[in-house]
């Protein structure tokens, strides 16, 4: 019997992320919490003919939400408009994460926390201080979710290729990205030698390492105003929250190929890596090893097989990165 709990269920992401998780077969209750509408949307997805009940939850009943929640999925917060970057969105939705992980502090103390709400780079930041400072927190059990990046990283990078003869779903085995999700701190590494040597003969690569990283100003703008990416971002949070699922509930689930962005100093192996990576940054998106749904291990197996243009965009990324967490946790020390 497992409890998810979406929180911003409503929204341009949380519908159709909710409708992806009311398919899910290791969802047994599904309960979706918003300012507005929830309980609309969950009467709709309660009648859809799977075995999982889904509830709606108003304004005034976030603790009845996260009651009982193996995980909550948090897409709550305003999107970017044309024109503006993720960090603009920091003052409003940093505020909104840090209620929210507040409340799963009190209401759900051990569930996963999948946090999409942007800027993911200072918000995963401001949920984790925020729990430090409640004691509540459980570094393996924080996730920022950087899935879409790596959804993107392959669709495109069949694109770049040639989609006839390279499919989009062959590229799963050949790309992730580490980092962060936002603009050069996006970093996608493409394993495979012969499919990178191609693309550098093509004189394709730096644009396609651009197309992943300002993939989300692509939707922006082509919405014109409507809002960022929704569907896309539906499927891959499905796809973070499944692989957590999987290995909720499965006795030998497949190795997490999802990576995600985590606490390094409280997991294991993630002083290592912080170290090799010779940064101050002490969040990263990075693989991870799950067990029961947490994260038990983060690996830095990829650094040692890095290209020198991997090297240059990795040194970037992390320049940026560290000021984005700041932001995060100067937010939280600023509320005490
Ligand atoms: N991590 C990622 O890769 C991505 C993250 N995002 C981010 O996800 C967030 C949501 O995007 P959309 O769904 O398009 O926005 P939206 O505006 O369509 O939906 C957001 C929902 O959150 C709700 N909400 C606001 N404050 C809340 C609170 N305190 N408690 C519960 N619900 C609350 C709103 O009522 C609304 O229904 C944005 O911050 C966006 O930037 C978007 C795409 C990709
Ligand atoms: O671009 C945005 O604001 C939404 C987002 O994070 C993405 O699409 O990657």
């Amino acid at each position: 019997m497992t409890k998810v709990t979406v929180l911003g269920a409503a929204g341009g992401i949380g519908q159709p992320l909710s409708l992806l998780l009311k398919m899910s077969p290791y969802v047994s209750t599904l309960a979706l919490y918003d300012l507005r509408l929830a309980p609309g949307v969950a009467r709709d997805l309660s009648h859809i003919n799977t075995n999982s009940t889904c509830k709606g939850y108003g304004k005034d009943e976030l603790q009845a939400a996260l009651e009982g929640a193996h995980v909550v999925v948090i897409p709550a917060g305003v999107p970017r408009k044309p024109g503006m970057t993720r960090d603009d969105l920091l003052k409003v939705n940093a505020g909104i994460v840090a209620g929210l992980v507040t409340a799963c502090a009190r209401f759900a103390p051990n569930a996963r926390i999948l946090i999409i709400s942007n800027p993911v780079n200072s918000t995963v930041p401001v949920a984790c201080e925020t729990l430090k400072q409640l004691g509540a927190f459980q570094p393996g059990k924080v996730m920022g979710v950087t899935t879409l990046d790596v959804v993107r990283a392959q669709t495109f990078l069949s694109d770049a290729l040639g989609a006839d003869s390279y499919s989009r779903e062959s590229m799963k085995k050949h790309v992730t990205v580490v980092g962060g999700h936002s603009g050069s701190t996006i970093v996608p590494l493409i394993a495979n030698s012969t499919l990178r040597a191609k693309l550098v003969s093509r004189r394709v690569y730096d644009a396609y390492i651009h197309r992943v990283q300002f993939g989300g100003d692509e939707v922006v703008e082509a919405k014109q105003g409507a809002g960022s990416a929704t569907l896309s971002m539906a499927l891959a949070g499905f796809q973070f929250t499944d692989q957590v699922l999987r290995s909720i509930h499965l006795e030998k689930p497949d190795p997490a190929p999802l990576p995600a962005f985590v606490y390094l100093p409280g997991i294991e192996g993630g002083r290592e890596l912080q170290s090799k990576l010779n940064t101050q940054a002490e969040y990263f998106a990075t693989p991870i090893e799950l067990s029961r749904g947490d994260v038990a291990r983060v690996d830095a197996k990829w650094l040692d097989s890095l290209t020198d243009a991997e090297k240059k965009s990795l040194a970037v990324c992390l320049g940026e990165l560290d000021t984005n967490i700041q932001k995060g946790r100067r937010f939280v020390k600023s509320k005490l």
